[in-house]
């Protein structure tokens, strides 16, 4: 009812405007699709990309050419789509293989430069196709369905709203949470065991595929296909779309997209000589003034007047409850391993170049330890427990968890194997809540729903604790970049625990805590390792909460492992008295 109610409203202009303007809207409508689907491959799987008009061409080349080549059937039309979006989707899925997964390991930022490649080539191609493709002339006047103006834009107007909904409802599902996630925190959303290039290959291969149907059509109802479809000037300008209409926003790409292909034949024809230039001075002034974009301009500006208004209301006290009524505890203990060491180093060493930030360094961990890893500043610390949590990190020397080795696996896969990491500085993800962070990170590298959004956050009792004795159920519904250093540990620490680890390595997890804090982070930790026989890793500079709470403690001095020992042992140990605290602390070990 909502759709046809949509497209009816749709279909309002055409009634106004007459027959011209209605097929230049079917153009534009065309390409507000394209702006959206854009959108989601750069607003939200974060992947900057010039591809889009290529992939927009490979559709309206497939179609023209089943058209002048074959015949202009429903059949032909059927299979040139199939072929246009499987064409897409392929030459996505090794774009994305290439700049996510091979050896070559192109970096994050050059996958732009791949897309603007993979363009350019496809533009060269269709240029020098001889009659296949039309060469410079491209391919025209071949025979369509015959349709007035009017019924291709009801059809266009419902392909819009159609596609509007779904991308409406994939990017608020449970999926659209962890896209928004991986934009925010690529990094941490791989160490809570979530296979980020996998994602962002999907969403961007899936994208460039309907992308590829909406040139189909383009050149089902222009009957022209011309090489200025795959041109630089057609790249660059979908993301103009996107960048105006605001990245992260799917209507506002796709308005921008539609106001500027209507208002350019009317435009340029009254100011040939100015309208370019205007258009490009209000794009460096949206750019510089208003960089995310007019649409989230006008959303933030719509939300305050809200809240001002809201603000003169009284504070409904019943909403402000306990976290308890938001999240449910859940008891999945992973199945640690009952093998004797859960942990093994054997001869790790890391080097950055050529300097040896660890050499050689062995030690294993048992069931219910909790070993602190302590030294001066630049000793290894960070790089050792760099290595035991990704794969690829060490130089030589192996690890292994539960008696399997990491290899040269990557971050979430070592995940899987139990191990959860707490970074040094807090990693969270900024723009979302609280309550969205800890609910991305108890999936534990489960699918999430493409379609709805999980109303309930399931937590392990470890993370159920954090949240309750840290206070973040105070902070449930804010945004996580507004809350305070210390709570910002407590979130990382929390959402560590929801993967339920079997080897849990914290990087100076109590840094900007107070006193109280700390002590409170020290019983959940003890009672973890003590209930659940968790094996915890702790790198931490107060050497007192260290004395506290270690069953074990383990020093680096320059890379090398130089005592490994009971909390007495250790603390009483020359070595670590000289190498480590330094002659004027020796009153403050004993
Ligand atoms: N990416 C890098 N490239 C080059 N050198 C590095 C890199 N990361 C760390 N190092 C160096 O390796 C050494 C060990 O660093 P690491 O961060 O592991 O020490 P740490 O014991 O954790 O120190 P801190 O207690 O200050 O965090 C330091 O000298 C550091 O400068």
């Amino acid at each position: 009812m909502l759709m046809l109610a949509g497209i009816a409203a749709m279909m309002l202009p055409t009634v106004i405007v007459g027959d011209y303007m209605t097929g230049l809207l079917v153009q534009a409508l065309l390409f507000g699709m394209v702006a959206l689907l854009t959108d989601i491959i750069w607003g939200y799987a974060g992947i900057l990309t010039f591809a889009s008009a290529a992939m927009f061409g490979v559709g309206a080349y497939f179609m023209g050419g089943a058209f002048v080549h074959f015949a202009s059937t429903p059949g032909s039309a059927f299979l040139a789509v199939i072929a246009a979006s499987a064409c897409a989707f392929i030459t996505s899925a090794a774009i994305g293989w290439l700049a996510f997964y091979s050896r070559i390991r192109v970096s994050e930022f050059y996958i732009a430069i791949v897309t603007l490649g993979v363009s350019v080539l496809m533009g060269q191609a269709i240029l020098y196709g001889g009659a296949l493709t039309g060469g410079s002339n491209g391919l025209s006047g071949f025979a369509t369905f015959a349709a007035l103006n009017q019924h291709w834009y009801g059809f266009v107007a419902a392909l819009f709203l159609a596609l509007l909904y779904v991308s409406t409802r994939v990017v608020r599902s449970d999926y659209g949470l962890v896209l928004k996630a991986i934009r925010d925190n690529e990094v941490r959303c791989r160490y809570l065991g979530i296979d980020t290039p996998l994602v962002r290959t999907v969403v961007f291969s899936v994208a460039n595929a309907a992308i590829a149907v909406v040139g189909a059509v383009y050149a089902m109802f222009t009957t022209v296909v011309a090489p200025s479809l795959v041109s630089m000037a057609a790249a660059t300008n979908v993301l103009i779309w996107v960048i105006l209409g605001g990245r992260g926003t799917l209507i506002g790409p796709a308005l921008a997209a539609i106001l500027i292909t209507t208002l350019t034949p009317q435009l340029s024809t009254a100011f040939p000589l100015y309208w370019q230039g205007f258009l490009g001075a209000i794009f460096v002034l949206i750019v510089v003034f208003l960089p995310q974009g007019l649409m989230p301009f006008a959303i933030e500006r719509a939300k305050r007047s809200f809240q001002s208004a809201a603000h003169k209301r009284p504070v409904d006290r019943t909403r402000q409850t306990a976290a308890e009524t938001y999240f449910t505890r859940t008891n999945n203990p992973n199945g640690i391993s009952n093998a004797g060491s859960v942990a093994k180093l054997i001869n790790v060493s890391k080097r950055f170049g050529s300097f040896q930030a660890c050499n050689d360094v062995s030690f294993s961990v048992d069931r219910g330890e909790l070993v602190s890893i302590v030294g001066p500043n630049g000793a290894g610390k960070t790089s050792l427990v760099r290595c035991i949590a990704d794969g690829d990190e060490r130089s030589s020397g192996s690890v292994e968890i539960a008696g399997i080795s990491i290899g040269r696996e990557a971050p979430e896969k070592v995940v899987a194997l139990g191990v959860g990491r707490k970074f040094q500085s807090p990693s969270i993800f900024g723009s979302l809540t609280v309550r969205d962070c800890l609910q991305v990170a108890s999936w534990r590298g489960k699918a999430p729903s493409w379609w709805r959004r999980d109303a309930e956050v399931r937590l392990p009792d470890g993370a159920a604790d954090v949240v309750e004795a840290l206070g973040l159920d105070e902070v449930w519904d804010q945004l996580a970049r507004d809350i305070s250093h210390g709570q910002r540990q407590a979130l990382e620490l929390a959402m560590v625990l929801a993967l339920e680890p079997s080897v849990l390595i914290l990087d100076e997890p109590t840094a900007g805590l107070s006193t109280a804090e700390r002590e409170r982070v020290g019983e959940v930790l003890l009672s973890l390792v003590a209930s659940r026989r968790m094996v915890v890793l702790l790198i931490e500079h107060d050497f007192e909460f260290v004395k506290r709470i270690s069953s074990r403690i383990v020093v680096l001095v320059g890379g090398e492992l130089v005592a490994d020992g009971t909390v007495s042992q250790v603390a009483n140990s020359e070595i670590v008295k000289r190498a480590y605290l330094g002659k004027s602390h020796e009153k403050e070990i004993k």
